[in-house]
C-alpha cells in the first residue's frame, strides 16, 4: 500500500511552497516523502524532484509545435500524461517502494477540474496501483476575508473533490500574511447560519433563496472546514499533515518504523 497527495488549488495559492515545506519537515522528522511535480510549466523547484511530468513532455515544444499559448499547451501536456498513464507512469512508479508516501505538485488551472478527467484518470489510475490518495486543497488566505470570496472558493473546492471523489482536506494557505485573525477565523468553521446572514447582507433581496440554496449545498458536502496553515511554525505544518494522514490511513505501519529510531537522538 502507498500514500499519496495530490495537491491542488488555484494559480499562486501556495502549492509547490507548501510541498516544498513539507519535504523539510519530514527531512526533520526522518520521515520518507518523495515529491512529484505534476507542472510542465515550473522552473525552480525548492525541493528534490523525485518524478516529473517534463520528462515526459515539454511545455515549450509543444507551444511552439502545436502553436499553442502557455493554458492550451499545458492542457495539451496534461492529456498527454493521461494518454501515457498506462507506460511512463507505471515506469515511474515501479522505482518507488510498496508503502512509499507521495506528494503531487499539481498545475494551478482550474480546467483541470471543470473540463477534462485528467486528474480524475490519474487518481483512478493512481488507486488500482495500491495507493491511499488524498485531496489536498490549497486556497490563499488573503482572499478570506469575507463571505462572498469564501463561498466561490468553497464552490471551487468542491467542484475538486466532485470530480476527483476523493477524501478532502481543505487548507487555508498563507497565514503569515493575515494580519487581523479575527477576520479569517470567522471563516475556518463558521455556522452555516452566520454564512447566510452574512451572504444575505451582502446580496440584493431577489438573492436570499439561492442564497440559502448554495449554503446548504456547501454544508452538505461537509465543504465548511478550512485548516489554517503557518508554514513558519514546525507545528502547523505537523498538524496539517495529521489531517491528512489520517485521511489516508498512514500512520500504523510509520509508528512501527519510529519505534525503530533511538527517541534519545531525537530533541
Ligand atoms: N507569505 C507567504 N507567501 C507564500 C506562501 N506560500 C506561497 N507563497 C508565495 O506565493 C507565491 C505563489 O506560491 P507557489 O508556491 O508558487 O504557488 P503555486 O500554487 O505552486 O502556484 P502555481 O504552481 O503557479 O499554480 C510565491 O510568490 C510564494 O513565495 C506562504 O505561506 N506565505
Ligand atoms: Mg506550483
Amino acid at each position: 500500500m502507498g500514500y499519496a497527495q495530490l495537491v491542488i488549488g488555484p494559480a499562486g495559492s501556495g502549492k509547490s511552497t507548501y510541498c516544498s515545506s513539507l519535504y523539510r519537515h519530514c527531512e526533520t522528522m526522518q520521515r520518507s516523502i518523495h515529491i512529484v511535480n505534476l507542472d510542465p510549466a515550473a522552473e525552480n523547484f525548492d525541493y528534490p524532484v523525485a518524478m516529473d511530468i517534463r520528462e515526459l513532455v515539454n511545455l515549450d515544444d509543444v507551444m511552439e509545435e502545436l502553436g499553442l499559448g502557455p493554458n492550451g499547451g499545458l492542457m495539451y501536456c496534461m492529456e498527454h500524461l493521461e494518454d501515457n498513464l498506462d507506460d511512463w507512469l507505471t515506469e515511474e512508479l515501479d522505482n518507488f517502494l510498496d508503502d512509499d508516501y507521495l506528494v503531487f505538485d499539481c498545475p494551478g488551472q482550474i480546467e483541470l477540474f471543470s473540463h477534462v478527467p485528467v486528474l480524475r484518470n490519474f487518481v483512478e489510475h493512481l488507486k488500482r496501483k495500491n495507493f491511499n490518495v488524498c485531496g489536498v486543497y490549497l486556497l490563499d488566505s488573503q482572499f478570506m476575508t469575507d463571505v462572498t470570496k469564501f463561498i466561490s472558493g468553497c464552490m471551487a473546492s468542491l467542484s475538486a473533490m466532485i470530480q476527483l471523489e476523493l477524501p478532502h482536506v481543505n487548507i487555508l494557505s498563507k497565514m503569515d500574511l493575515v494580519t487581523n485573525k479575527k477576520d479569517v477565523e470567522d471563516f475556518l468553521n463558521p455556522e452555516p447560519q452566520f454564512l447566510l446572514s452574512e451572504l444575505n447582507q451582502r446580496m440584493a433581496p431577489q438573492f436570499a433563496k439561492l442564497n440559502k440554496a448554495l449554503i446548504e449545498l456547501v454544508d452538505g458536502f461537509s465543504m465548511v472546514s478550512f485548516v489554517p496553515l503557518d508554514l513558519r511554525k514546525e507545528r502547523s505544518i505537523q498538524y496539517v499533515l495529521a489531517q491528512i494522514d489520517n485521511c489516508i490511513q498512514y500512520g500504523e505501519d510509520a509508528e512501527v518504523k519510529i519505534k525503530d529510531f533511538d527517541p534519545e537522538d531525537d530533541d
